[in-house]
């Protein structure tokens, strides 16, 4: 079997006998150091990637490799405890296949989230950005290769990437929590090193606000299919050469720990207003 469309319906058969077949109103990607929210659904059922036919698994320390489905504030929610990345030697079609598989379960509105360095000097490592748009120079896109008209167009429209209604919810929502929700432009790098200074001074001159090396492909794929899409990312470090400091993971991991509540009670709101 080699058809996309085959295998997003045999991996979404395999989850309905897990889950049953009661709609799922929002996916939700969970960045690094961000998959403690996924503890929270009530009523969950958490399935391992590895039991998923055709899903890959996860490499990376910090994202578990686990479905959870279960009620968060009214909703029934899919969170990726983990999501995979181009660096981990994934093909980009790989990279997407959860999210194309949401939308064969019939989910179209998601909420992807990552850990992100900071190339804007105003924000400050802990800070929320509200992903307004994003930038991706390097030339390989999940969407390469054979189109498949069923799921979207062949050239598809990018200018609405990130949901405007939505963004206005989050934005209110963080503004009536007191929450501090910076607003930016994220740009991907395909890692696995963290950017050079000379990297984020281009970055910054191009218009980004943070940088990481993820999610562009999650919100290609998405708005390939016409999902909304919401997009939060973490500043958990400032960007390389911003701070005299090298750069690690475990730093990463921890400023997502230490954000956790303010994280957690923002993305709780949104989904209890998120219109379905
Ligand atoms: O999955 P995300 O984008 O949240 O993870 C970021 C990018 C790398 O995987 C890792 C680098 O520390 O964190
Ligand atoms: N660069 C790229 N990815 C990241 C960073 C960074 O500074 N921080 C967390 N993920």
């Amino acid at each position: 079997m080699d058809k996309l469309m085959d295998k997003m319906q045999e991996a979404a058969m395999y989850i309905t006998s897990r889950i049953g077949s009661d709609p799922v109103h929002i996916g939700m990607v969970l960045g690094s150091g961000l998959g403690g929210l996924a503890d929270e659904l009530q009523d969950a059922v958490a399935i391992s990637y590895k039991d998923i036919p055709y899903f890959p698994v996860s490499t990376v320390f910090g994202h578990k490799g686990k479905l959870v489905v279960g009620t968060l504030e009214g909703k029934r929610v899919m969170c990726m405890q983990g999501r995979f990345h181009y660096y981990e030697g994934y093909g980009m079609d790989q990279v997407v296949f959860p999210i194309q598989v949401m939308h064969a379960l019939g989910i179209n509105n998601l909420l992807v989230t990552n850990a992100a360095g900071g190339v804007n000097t105003s924000y400050k490592p802990g800070d929320l950005m509200l992903i307004v748009d994003h930038i991706k120079l390097i030339a390989d896109s999940p969407m390469r290769g054979p189109n498949y008209d069923s799921l979207g167009e062949r050239f598809f429209d990018m200018t609405n990437a990130y949901d405007k209604k939505l963004s206005a919810l989050a934005r209110e929502e963080a503004k009536r929590l007191g929450i501090t929700l910076q607003e930016g432009v994220y740009m991907f790098f395909a890692g696995p090193s963290y950017e050079t200074p000379a990297e984020i001074r281009a970055a910054r001159i191009l218009g980004s606000d943070a940088v990481g090396m993820s999610t562009v492909p999650e919100a290609l794929a998405a708005s390939h299919m016409r999902m909304k899409v919401l997009g939060i990312s973490c500043i958990t470090n400032m960007a390389a050469g911003i701070l005299d400091q090298p750069l690690n993971h475990t730093e990463v991991m921890e400023t997502g720990d230490r954000v956790k509540e303010a994280f957690t009670l923002l993305v709780r709101n949104v989904t209890k207003q998120w219109p379905v």
